[in-house]
């Protein structure tokens, strides 16, 4: 099978996005996986570079993108005027110069000169301009795949949380809370979990959304009114989705363990434990769309910037998941281009109906 080629952004100028990239591809072992290609400027690299002595980071500079080479860690400049780095500091080029590096690699994706993006943080805020009114890369990639829906999908080894909705004040949470969003989010989790994870027969659990998930009504109704009859409308369509289950004590019992997703009403409900749970290992996956993107869990952390201090794993595991997502959707897609071969070990697996409890939560 074909190395893939990773796209990589650089993030906010002045967070930890740099410090991780090079620190992730000083491990020469990660040219045996994937071709890398950073969107930034060398002279961002070389500023990091040398806050970092004991970086084995080498780089060649790529000016055509058909001319990527695969022995080595290439570096696309997106500009080349002299841009001041000031790590820890909100600065306007510090958002202005992370979006560029975004647009660079997304038209990469777009022209399939890269196979998969792997974005380092951004500051919401930082990036608002008359050309990018995001509140995050999930909408922006949205946007520009054209896609119908995204799902943002965070994981580590033992669970993965989706989000009904991501960036939104509390506030205007329930409004959103519709029987057309679960419905529209569930098939994209359960799409994933087949496409991009290989579970054949996902279970899937979904959280009310108000405490003890309504108390039958009493505290709050769209578990009723919105969310069973969703739930219903799923499993009339086959897939295996339970709920709407208590977030407390979901999460506190490690009902997670006995799905493979977790569909959670709003952010800080799901990506509160999971985050807990996760400790600086998880990735944070865009599904839904027609490429792969995925990006460590965890922000621009502007009080360690440029000390040297971050931490890599989340970034280093986003940028293997990127690989291995790619390469199962490619296994998936030969898989099901030829239905003589549908059967596999994978598929045979799954094959016993396994019981589910519902009486959880
Ligand atoms: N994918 C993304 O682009 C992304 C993800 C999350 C947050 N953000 C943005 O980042 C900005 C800052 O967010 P925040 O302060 O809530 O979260 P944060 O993750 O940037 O920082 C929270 C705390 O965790 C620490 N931390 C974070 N990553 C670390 C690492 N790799 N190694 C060691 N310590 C680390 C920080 O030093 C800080 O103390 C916000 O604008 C937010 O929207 C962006
Ligand atoms: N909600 C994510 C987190 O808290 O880790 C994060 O902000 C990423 O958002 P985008 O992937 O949309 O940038």
């Amino acid at each position: 099978m074909q190395k893939p080629v990773i796209g990589i952004t650089c993030g906010d100028l002045n967070g930890i996005g740099t410090e991780l990239i090079i620190k992730t591809f000083s491990d020469h072992r990660l040219l045996e996986h994937c071709t890398p290609v950073i969107f930034a400027s060398n002279k961002l690299i070389n500023f990091y570079k040398k806050t970092m002595p004991e970086a084995a980071f080498n780089y060649q500079s790529l000016k055509d993108l058909t001319k990527v080479n695969h022995k080595q860690v290439n570096v696309v400049n997106c500009w080349e005027e002299d841009v001041a780095i000031i790590p820890g500091q909100l600065t306007e080029a510090g958002g202005a110069y992370a979006v560029k590096s975004l647009q660079a690699a997304t038209q990469a994706l777009l022209e399939g000169h890269i196979h998969g993006i792997v974005t380092a943080p951004i500051h919401k805020k930082n990036v608002q301009s008359e050309e990018f009114k995001h509140t995050g890369h999930t909408p922006y990639f949205k946007e520009a795949a054209r896609a119908r829906d995204v799902l943002m999908l965070l994981y580590t080894d033992n669970i993965r949380v989706a989000l009904v909705t991501e960036h939104l004040p509390v506030k205007d949470v329930a409004a959103q809370i519709t029987k057309g969003a679960l419905l529209s989010k569930l098939q994209l989790l359960q799409q994933s979990l087949r496409r991009d994870f290989g579970i054949d027969k996902p279970k899937i659990a979904v959280l009310g959304l108000n405490p003890h998930a309504g108390d039958e009504g009493l505290i709050g109704n769209e578990e009723e009114s919105i969310i069973r009859p969703a739930i219903k409308e799923a499993k009339n369509t086959g897939a295996l989705v339970f709920g709407p289950y208590s977030a407390d004590a979901f999460f506190a019992r490690r009902s997670y363990l006995q799905f493979d997703a977790v569909l959670a009403m709003y952010h800080d409900q799901g990506l509160i434990p999971f985050k807990t749970i996760a400790v600086g290992e998880g990735v944070n996956f865009s599904a839904g769309l027609p490429f792969v993107r995925t990006s460590p869990d965890h922000g621009t952390a502007f009080d360690i910037a440029g000390k040297n201090l971050a931490d890599a794993t989340s970034f280093t595991t986003a940028v293997f998941e990127c690989v291995d997502i790619i390469n199962r959707r490619r296994e998936y897609e030969e898989r099901n281009k030829n239905p003589l071969r549908k059967v596999t070990g994978e598929i045979l697996k799954n094959v016993e109906d396994e019981r589910i409890d519902e009486t959880i939560g």
